[in-house]
């Protein structure tokens, strides 16, 4: 199922002109405050009509102004998840999941103690929304929502009102949601490393336009996109396989660039994995490197260069997947970089967080 968005419409002193394609997975919509994000999941979700526009997936047209489509927001089949869970107090969790269901059609709708399982909400039935983390409670929201048999499921920033060790404990039942079922996820976020960690899709919003959309991986690794998304926070994921844990609290992983060392990862080998490397922790080298503290030398070849007064931007190709690196333009140019050019690039283990290691 992919759904598809073209919108126009003008606020006063605001125009949203917005045109992409979320196909199945979890396309993250990103961009700064007040570009324009919480707008568009307002007109897929039927609360905004704008004054023109498509949306439509492969079976159903959401709206079509053109042809005076505008399906009220109760038949969209949506899932929507807020940024606190909205949960009726005085329900338990099992009362509150099966409101849920009461909104689905009968037939075909996903099984209660699947959704109860795939968000691991078992131990927490009997319970109220008082007793629950808000991790938990966000697990819930997100459950409700999947009972409702949804076509899109929108999410607009469910980590909002989530401290760090609670947005971590939600992230891989987001990726685990992403990766088996088959419900294209249009997710609201303005922070970069979330996105790298969950988004298949990337839609780059800048003042109400769409201005950049397409697989994450490649847009992620783009260095032209890179100021527009935040230098600071910049980087490129590559793929990579658990293939041992070490005796002293590493993990062995294999990736096209060569064998990677990192902080325990509590998988175990043949554990396929995603890294975000931040372009600002990588290193560049024309020679093999002898006697570094540094695990993690992968070989790789340039592929672009951007230079501007903030620094350059390096992308590497590492197999068939990018990596970036941010280095000062006179490191640029004392080594002499150019595309084509075979290069090493050199990752300190510890600087990958946990946070930036999700499933594949
Ligand atoms: N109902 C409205 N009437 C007038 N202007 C509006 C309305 N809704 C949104 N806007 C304008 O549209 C712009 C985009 O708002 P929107 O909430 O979509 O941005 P956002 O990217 O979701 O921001 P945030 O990350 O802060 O939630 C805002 O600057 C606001 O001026």
């Amino acid at each position: 199922m992919t759904l598809s968005v073209a919108l126009n419409h003008q606020f006063p002193g605001f125009t949203l002109d917005v045109n992409f394609v979320a196909p199945p997975g979890l396309t993250a919509l990103f961009g700064r405050s007040g570009s324009g994000k919480t707008s568009v999941i307002n007109a897929v979700a039927g609360i905004l009509r704008p004054d023109q526009g498509r949306i439509s997936t492969a079976d159903t047209i959401l709206l079509d102004t053109s042809s005076a489509i505008n399906l009220p927001p109760h038949r969209r089949r949506l899932g929507y998840v807020f940024q606190d869970a909205r949960l009726f107090p005085h329900l338990t969790v099992q009362q509150n999941l099966s409101y849920g269901r009461w909104f689905a059609r009968p037939s075909n709708g996903p099984n209660f103690d699947d959704i109860v399982g795939l968000l691991g909400l078992q131990a927490l039935l009997q319970r109220r929304p008082g007793a629950l983390s808000g991790g938990e409670k966000s697990r819930v929201a997100i459950g409700r929502a999947l009972l409702s048999n949804p076509a899109l499921l929108l999410m607009d920033e469910p980590f909002a009102a989530l401290d760090d060790p609670r947005k971590a404990e939600l992230l891989p039942y987001i990726e685990t949601l992403r990766d088996q079922t088959q419900i294209p996820i249009l997710y609201v976020s303005h922070a970069l490393p979330e996105v790298a960690r969950l988004a298949t899709t990337l839609v780059v919003l800048d003042q109400g336009r769409s201005l950049h959309a397409g697989p994450a991986a490649d847009l992620l690794a783009d260095p032209d996109l890179a100021p527009a998304l935040g230098l600071r926070d910049a980087g490129a994921m590559i793929s990579a396989e658990i293939t041992a844990q070490g005796p002293d609290g590493l993990t062995e992983l294999h990736s096209a660039g060569g064998p990677l060392w990192l902080p325990q990862i509590a998988s175990p080998p043949g554990t396929r994995l995603r890294i975000r490397i931040a372009a600002q922790d990588v290193i560049l080298s024309r020679q093999r490197p002898e006697g570094l503290s540094a695990l993690n030398i992968m070989h790789g070849q340039i592929t672009e260069i951007r230079l501007s007064d903030d620094g350059a931007l390096v992308q590497l190709a590492i197999g068939a997947e990018h990596l970036l690196a941010r280095i000062t333009q006179r490191s640029a140019t004392a080594l002499r970089l150019a595309p084509g050019d075979p290069i090493f690039a050199i990752v300190k283990s510890v600087a990958v967080a946990q946070k930036d290691i999700g499933k594949r």
